[in-house]
């Protein structure tokens, strides 16, 4: 277990304080599991393990065995390097079908000042050896994080980052084209898109990436935060694509860009369409988001029965002009930490340990696609939904005459009048 740096937490009048993270660790360990894993007794571990990740197939979450050379790249460049297996139950009618799913959390590596096109390659060179690795282990399917190929700059609301913005068939997609023909891997690659055709507007796109290195369709993000320093709605609009499932070589796979994940209705869209496996590419800070982070896209594995795959950016990205975003808070010049922890959710609720909240990273696993039928079968979840009353409901609240249904106590207003 990994211990950072040194523990350097504040105690007042007997108080633990907010621990000092300038590293972005726990108190000085890469996860929150790292931080049990090295502080409980091995038998309290597996209980809180339990508790916190669930059981699959009635046992705790397996690690999955990863060729050496994987190692080996994660330990030369200093990235997390994780492997899990889900297990679905052994069926008599159909054959298990195991694809290996991989997850990139990563930070920029130049300074936001340099020139923009270096900062891009150098994204480029970093991200190879990381796909190096996925390529090695055997992955199936790979999706890295939101916007990866810049940093995220939109807290900023200067202009001038849209240079960054590409074509579906842009540079960062023929540099992926190669490694998904190379290593027969699909790839969901999240970028800013420039729509040529349609005024050179711009979106928040993910492009797939089939195994055979074609582009099999793009999705733009259907919800545009107006929170925080996520001053995105300057940049772009909400998506234009509804809710497409990827029927890919490996499965049916779909994409919630980042702050679609607070959308119930976005999720369960993905799932009516048929999606497998949903990924979650994020950019997303601490002080926001952390508690909601290991709930929500948990919750949605859980209603929809499918899998998904949560990723989020890891680093403090800082730029050259200090900015404000009308809350009050003194300008700054940075979004605050993007808490990487990255992780994988189940339909029996069960899921991974998160990556390192300070380091970049690989998470990988294996899973049994036929869980999610499974999950249908036993809890029905599809089947009870009652989406006759929702559409009611929904139609209704979308009329202009639109009262909310509150029945009233009526002794509540008998003094009133
Ligand atoms: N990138 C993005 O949509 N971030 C919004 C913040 C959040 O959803 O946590």
């Amino acid at each position: 277990m990994e211990k950072i740096s040194k523990e350097d937490t504040e105690t007042v009048n007997g108080e633990i304080q907010q621990p000092t993270s300038i590293d972005g660790s726990i108190c000085g360990y890469d996860s929150l599991h790292h931080l049990l894993a090295a502080n409980l007794k091995p038998h309290l571990f597996q209980e809180v393990s339990r508790l916190l990740l669930g059981l699959n197939c009635a046992k705790a979450l397996e690690t999955a065995v990863l060729p050496e050379s994987a190692k080996a790249l994660s330990s030369e460049h200093n990235f997390d390097l994780q492997a899990f297996c889900f297990h679905a139950d052994k069926e008599l009618m159909r054959e298990p079908r195991v694809v290996r799913v991989g997850l990139i959390q990563n930070s920029i590596v130049l300074p936001t000042t340099a020139s923009f096109l270096d900062q891009k390659r150098a994204i480029f060179q970093k991200l190879k050896l990381i796909i190096d690795a996925a390529g090695a282990s055997g992955v199936n399917i790979l999706c890295l994080q939101e916007a990866w190929m810049m940093p995220f700059a939109f807290c900023t609301r200067e202009k001038r980052w849209c240079e960054f913005a590409e074509p579906i068939d842009g540079e960062s997609t023929q540099f992926l084209q190669v490694l998904a023909r190379k290593y027969n891997m699909v790839i969901v690659s999240p970028i800013l898109e420039r729509d040529i055709n349609h005024g050179e507007t711009i979106w928040n796109t993910a492009v797939i990436i089939g195994n055979h290195g074609n582009i099999i369709g793009k999705h733009r993000k259907n919800h545009i935060p107006r929170v925080g320093d996520f001053n995105e709605s300057t940049y772009y609009m909400e998506g234009s694509t509804g809710h497409p499932v990827f029927e890919t070589a490996y499965g049916k796979i779909a994409v919630n860009i980042c702050y679609g994940r607070h959308h119930p209705l976005n999720w369960l869209s993905f799932g009516l369409n048929g999606a497998e496996i949903v990924f979650n590419p994020s950019a997303t800070v601490g002080e926001l988001s952390e508690p909601m982070w290991p709930i929500e896209a948990r919750n949605a594995a859980i209603a929809n029965s499918y899998f998904v795959g949560s990723i989020n950016r890891v680093g403090t990205e800082t730029f050259p002009n200090p900015f404000t975003s009308g809350d009050g808070k003194p300008q700054h010049a940075d979004f605050g930490h993007f808490y990487g922890s990255s992780y994988f959710s189940a339909p029996d609720a069960s899921c991974s340990p998160s990556l390192s909240r300070c380091r970049d990273g690989l998470l990988i696993s294996d899973m049994d696609l036929n869980l999610c039928r499974q999950l249908k079968d036993k809890w029905g979840f599809r089947m009870t939904a009652r989406y006759e009353l929702y559409e009611e409901m929904l139609d209704h609240y979308l009329s202009p005459d639109f009262e909310p249904q509150v029945i009233s106590d009526p002794l509540l207003h008998r003094n009133s009048s």
